[in-house]
């Protein structure tokens, strides 16, 4: 099947106006788990996007070490230590939304926190596996979960999850090994693709002063606000992605670089102007 853009017109049926009748509780519980004593601004970026994403009500957690910095720059969050691993497993269970893995880190404590993770979810959640808990699937062979999974690699991290090269990564195998993965596939690089059952979206925008460290983190977090909030999931991760790299796209006017944390203040300007009727 062809690979078909990502058009405006996706984001306008799924960002809609808020009904007047609602509270934080119709827009989602998301819970983000990652952030190790070495990568905690990967978390705190994660946890900055689903908040600004709109999320009704965001937990995260973390290495105790994170806590205080967390709190410091969003004081909309609630904040919990990982290593308590019941607490994790209750948070996880009444969560509509997981994200797991940025910052996370691939040593014991990161696998343990991500098993408990993993056979805690069910069906109706969506989680989110980012970065590092990526790695450790692809490395442990961890089996999966039933749930609406979406996976957000770089062509890296494709690369060890699918065992596929970067030299490899050609549309017709990827499409193989999604299939073969399951759930939604978002393929992070120049002109991000996202990959379902017989599916390939392209993202058409996206600038170089992307790369910048954090940006990934983001777009999980940003995926993890838009799937607690919007029904129907492909749809929720396509304008994640498509809002992301167009704001990119539009601080880049006028800069060399955009930080990750200038597009999550960012995002929710834009989600009003698709939420507005079309003049
Ligand atoms: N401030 C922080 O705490 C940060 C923490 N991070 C975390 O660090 C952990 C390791 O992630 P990394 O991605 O750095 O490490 P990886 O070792 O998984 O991948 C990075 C390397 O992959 C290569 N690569 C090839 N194609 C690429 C593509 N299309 N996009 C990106 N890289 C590509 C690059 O050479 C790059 O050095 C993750 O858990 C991540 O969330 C990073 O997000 C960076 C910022
Ligand atoms: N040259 C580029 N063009 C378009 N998008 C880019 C470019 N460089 C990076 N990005 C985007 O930035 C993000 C980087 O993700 P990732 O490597 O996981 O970052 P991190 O783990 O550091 O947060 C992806 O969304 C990717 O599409
Ligand atoms: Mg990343």
């Amino acid at each position: 099947m062809a690979i078909q853009p990502i058009t405006e017109a996706i984001l306008r049926q799924t960002i809609r106006k808020r009904p007047a009748d609602s509270h934080k509780g119709t827009y989602g519980r998301v819970v983000l788990i990652g952030g190790n004593a070495r990568y905690g601004g990967a978390i705190i970026m994660a946890t900055t996007a689903a908040i600004y994403a709109g999320a009704g009500l965001t937990t995260t957690l973390t290495d105790p070490l994170n806590i205080t910095a967390l709190h410091a720059r969003m004081p909309e969050a609630m904040v919990v230590d990982f290593h308590d691993l019941k607490l994790l497993r209750e948070l996880t269970e009444a969560a509509n939304s997981i994200v797991i893995g940025p910052g996370l880190g691939t040593d014991d404590d990161s696998l343990s926190v991500l098993q408990t993770v993993l056979a805690g979810v069910s069906v109706d959640q969506s989680v989110t596996i980012d970065g590092s808990a990526i790695d450790l699937i692809a490395s442990h062979d961890l089996s999966l979960p039933q749930a609406k999974l979406i996976f957000t690699p770089h062509e890296m991290e494709w690369q060890r999850l699918s065992g596929l090269s970067i030299s490899q990564q050609t549309p017709a195998n990827n499409t193989r090994l999604a299939q073969q993965l399951g759930g939604i596939i978002v393929l992070k690089k120049h002109h991000t693709q996202v990959l379902f059952e017989e599916q390939t979206f392209e993202n058409p925008g996206g600038t170089p002063a992307m790369a910048t460290g954090g940006m990934g983190d983001t777009l999980a977090g940003m995926v993890g606000g838009f799937t607690a909030q919007f029904a129907n999931q492909l749809n929720a991760v396509l304008s994640a992605v498509f809002i992301h790299s167009q704001i990119a796209d539009d601080l880049a006017h006028n800069a060399y670089v955009v930080l990750p944390t200038q597009i999550s203040e960012e995002i929710p300007w834009y989600m009003k102007q698709y939420s507005l009727p079309q003049s």
